[in-house]
């Protein structure tokens, strides 16, 4: 049995919709069917899912919504009209957001309600379409599925009891289909996995029915060794493991949302990614194990929105309990760390831009002065980080010295270098402007023969 998802570019309009269901058709193993919110039809277009967050920021800003909402109804009946289905969903939708506005829920549990409509109309409306060409398949809710979750809106946590539940699944006998990025609390809220968050509902799914296989789709070949919108025609990667897609994922290669490898680790069950508009090609399969490769460097991925806070203060290291107030005085506002490279009398902290806003770094700031005592203590914003990453790397001499020669031959400058403990990878901090180029450069250094 595989689980095959379809990411947003796969179902973005009803053309797409036709190669889903040839893809779906074409392999009797394909049983249990993921899908997103109708993508991008071209570079300018917008996701229905920003579309709809436009329209509930609008709603809960006492600014109008209706013509948003219009936008995103124009999307769905673009697609029922030409595929000649009901056009039963339109007047779902709307009342549905009607009812989400009305409801006496929190801003955050309505905005997740709202988030999700776009994943659970499209998969109504797939299983629709299977049904009008003969295709035995049904709509399956989240709920009914079994995906439940933590109650954290907007980052939803997988709770294990799912997957027995999920397991049940097996013993169907049409093709399920089922809307991705969101789950219910056990008490029945609804809430949805972080941004991406279909892949990580189709790796739940793989591991919960035991799925042979994990079938990604979306609208590249493979996944490349760099990000195909940075150095045009990549090398492609047709085999990784688990840990260096989790770390390839985490910074920047967007492809495949990081969180969604750890169910189907656990579970053991391979992930191929793979492309809806060139089905034919092979794809690259992620697996726990891989044979040895002449080059241990398998991808570069570069990320930008992270910033660093600075702290330094003379005999830091002999200062017991510096580290768990600096951290405390994060925690204390809610911002996650991402890394911490320190040395003696220093440590930066690296944060993502998105958790700490202007004024909560001044807030940070103030109480690191006041509570802490430090020499220094500034913030570097702007700040982007590029990983070389590969299983091979740690037993290999002369890596680091290309990657900084490939740096200096960018003539970037390193603000930041973080072998990290997990040895798989190497971690450099520069500026945001200059990723581009160093990453053109790593990429000529690493994958081009001379
Ligand atoms: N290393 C990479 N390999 C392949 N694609 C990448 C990589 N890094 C970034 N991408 C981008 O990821 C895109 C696919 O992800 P996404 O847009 O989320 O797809 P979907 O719509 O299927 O969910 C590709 O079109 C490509 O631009
Ligand atoms: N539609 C959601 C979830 C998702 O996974 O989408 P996509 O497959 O287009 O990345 C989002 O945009 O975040």
């Amino acid at each position: 049995m595989k689980v095959a998802k379809f990411g947003g570019s796969s179902v973005a309009n009803a053309e797409q919709l036709r190669k889903v269901a040839n893809i779906i058709s074409d392999d009797k193993e394909r049983k249990v069917i993921v899908v997103s919110a109708p993508g991008k039809r071209f570079s300018e277009d917008i996701k229905v899912t920003d579309l709809l967050i436009n329209m509930g920021e609008a709603y809960l800003s006492d600014q109008p919504y209706e013509d948003k909402l219009e936008i995103v109804l124009n999307r769905f009946k673009e697609i029922t009209t030409e595929l000649e289905l009901s056009t039963d969903v339109i007047d779902e939708i709307k009342l549905g957001v009607e009812r989400i506005f009305a409801s006496d829920q929190s801003d955050e549990l309505k905005m997740d309600a709202i988030k999700a409509t776009g994943e659970d109309s499209l998969a109504k409306v797939l299983s629709a379409y299977l049904q009008s060409i003969g295709m035995d398949a049904v709509y399956l809710n989240p709920k009914e599925a079994g995906i439940f979750v933590s109650d954290t809106p907007g980052s939803a946590q997988i709770l294990d009891e799912s997957y027995d539940k999920l397991y049940e699944l097996r013993n169907r006998n049409e093709i399920v289909v089922i809307p991705g990025f969101f789950g219910y609390t056990k008490d029945g809220k609804l809430i949805t996995f972080s941004r991406g968050g279909s892949d990580i509902t189709g790796s739940i799914v793989a591991a919960g029915v035991k799925a042979d296989l994990y079938e990604n789709f979306t609208d590249v070949d493979s996944v490349y060794c760099v990000n195909p919108n940075i150095v045009k025609n990549p090398r492609e990667i047709t085999s990784l493991t688990y840990k260096e897609m989790r770390e390839l994922s985490y910074a920047g290669f967007s492809v495949f949302h990081d969180e969604a490898l750890i169910p189907a680790f656990k579970a053991d069950i391979p992930v191929c990614i793979k492309n809806t508009n060139n089905p034919q090609a092979m794809g690259t399969i992620i697996v726990s194990k891989k044979e040895p490769q002449p080059n241990p460097v398998v991808g570069i991925a570069s990320d930008t929105g992270f910033v660093s806070i600075y702290v330094s203060k003379y005999l830091m290291n002999r200062e017991l309990g510096f580290g768990r107030k600096l951290l405390t005085i994060l925690e204390d506002e809610g911002i996650s760390f991402e890394h911490t490279p320190s040395g003696i009398d220093d440590i930066s902290i690296i944060v993502r831009a998105s958790k700490m806003p202007k004024e909560k770094e001044e807030r940070v700031i103030a109480r690191i002065k006041e509570e802490l005592h430090p020499d220094t203590v500034h913030v570097d914003r702007d700040l982007a980080l590029i990983m070389v990453v590969g299983e091979g790397m740690d037993s290999t001499i002369g890596l680091a010295d290309k990657a900084t020669h490939a740096f200096a031959k960018a003539n970037v400058n390193l603000e930041m270098i973080n072998q990290g403990s997990s040895e798989v990878s190497m971690m450099f901090g520069i500026k945001a402007s200059r990723v581009e180029e160093a990453v053109r450069s790593l990429y000529d250094m690493f994958f081009c023969d001379k």
